[in-house]
């Protein structure tokens, strides 16, 4: 019998909990690519998606990312089949699943689903639960799938319990397996670790990551956790107000974000505005590189804290003021006073870097911190 207490004693981060079941033990899917082509939705008129265009490769893990409200779920809902848009067209293998011509039924459509619930179904043992997607077989090769699945994620031993008797974190792991277990081109996860608790969810989260690239199949994550996606994402999607804002690497978004939303996501920022000149863009912290805007030119300037490097006073720079020093672990977060800007700047520095409250001290920034957009004004 499995280990009950198994998620009491999950494990540091990066290692392999033996709880779960043998790593590589995944039965592999097919994947299948999935197009969203335009999609628009509304609920009582209210706009939920607006003409969003997305494409997720076979075998790739995307992270749909944005606040609260934004549409996430929704755009979800659409590919698996359990709302129809209002207009636009998904995919699947370049098979209309949904659109002007025709619909097929979520059942048809080779999307496996996980909810942040579980949703599992209380009434039945564990392994009714995974075998409910496995109608389509006949009955010993379903049950072998189900057992299959149950011991990749290391509760075989469950198998004839009912929900109630497991934890969060197995019930969450059953769910996994019930998604898994038929085999889906597509797995659709919404908020699938927001239910658990820190300490857990990185153990789950990791698990779960090593079973989906193990399965191969193509997956959309559900977050709003700008760490998560990075984590987890071969590519992110980051959207807004119901539309589509970026699509791309965690790499692409962090350095080359498409505007101050995006750069916001995935750091603190210092903003400021700035006019760029022939020898750059003036701001209250000195020049910073104009990258291609015409002299004239009104521009937002957002700076990462560890961007902002303070100095000795008596070196070029602008002078500043420290107002105050938290240690936040690993770094001192410093405050600093300057002329010209009505907010504090927020830099962050090495502790023991020898800075101190009251103390003067010259700024200077690093190029590589250091966003710049035009203003819309
Ligand atoms: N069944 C519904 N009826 C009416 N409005 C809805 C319904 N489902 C969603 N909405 C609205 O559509 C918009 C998008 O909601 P959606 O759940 O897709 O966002 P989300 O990004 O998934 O948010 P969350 O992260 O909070 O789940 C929101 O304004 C929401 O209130």
């Amino acid at each position: 019998m499995t280990d009950k207490t198994s998620e009491r004693g999950a494990l540091a981060h990066g290692s392999h909990d033996p709880r779960w079941g043998a790593r590589g033990t995944a039965r592999a899917t097919i994947a299948a690519g999935l197009v969203f082509e335009n999609i628009s939705h509304a609920y009582d008129g209210n706009a939920s998606v607006i003409d969003l265009s997305l494409e997720v490769a076979p075998g790739e893990v995307m992270c749909l990312l944005g606040h609260s409200g934004c549409g996430k779920t929704t755009l979800m809902r659409i590919a698996a089949g359990v709302e129809q848009q209002a207009a636009g067209r998904v995919l699947i293998n370049g098979r209309e699943v949904s659109g002007p011509k025709s619909f097929v039924p979520p059942e048809k459509r080779g999307v496996g689903l996980m909810f942040q619930d579980y949703a599992l179904f209380p009434h039945m043992t564990i392994v009714e639960n995974v075998l409910f997607g496995l109608s389509d077989l006949p009955r010993e090769a379903a049950n072998r799938e189900a057992l299959a699945s149950l011991e990749r994620v290391g509760l075989k031993g469950y198998a004839d319990d009912y929900p109630h008797a497991l934890s969060g974190g197995e019930q969450q792991r059953v769910a996994l397996a019930r998604a898994i277990a038929p085999r889906p081109g597509v797995l659709l996860m919404d908020e699938p670790f927001s239910g658990l608790d820190r300490r857990l969810r990185d153990n789950v989260r990791e698990e779960t990551m090593t079973i989906l690239r193990e399965t191969r199949a193509t997956c959309i994550i559900v977050t709003h956790d700008p760490e998560e996606a990075m984590r987890m994402g071969d590519k992110i999607a980051l959207m807004r107000q119901g539309r589509l804002v970026q699509h791309g690497s965690s790499a692409e978004l962090y350095s080359t974000p498409a505007d101050v939303f995006a750069a916001k996501f995935f750091s603190e920022l210092n903003e400021m505005a700035g006019i760029v000149t022939e020898r750059g863009i003036e701001t209250p912290v000195g020049l910073v590189a104009a990258r291609g805007a015409a002299v004239g030119t009104q521009m937002d300037v957002c700076i990462r804290p560890h961007g902002i490097l303070p100095k000795a006073a008596g070196s070029t720079g602008v002078t500043g003021r420290i107002a105050t020093k938290r240690f936040v672990g690993e770094v001192d977060l410093l405050t600093i006073i300057i002329e010209g800007h009505d907010r504090p700047l927020h830099s962050r520095v090495r502790p023991g870097s020898g800075f101190e409250v009251g103390m003067d001290v010259d700024l200077a920034t690093d190029p590589q911190d250091v966003l710049v957009f035009e203003a819309k004004r």
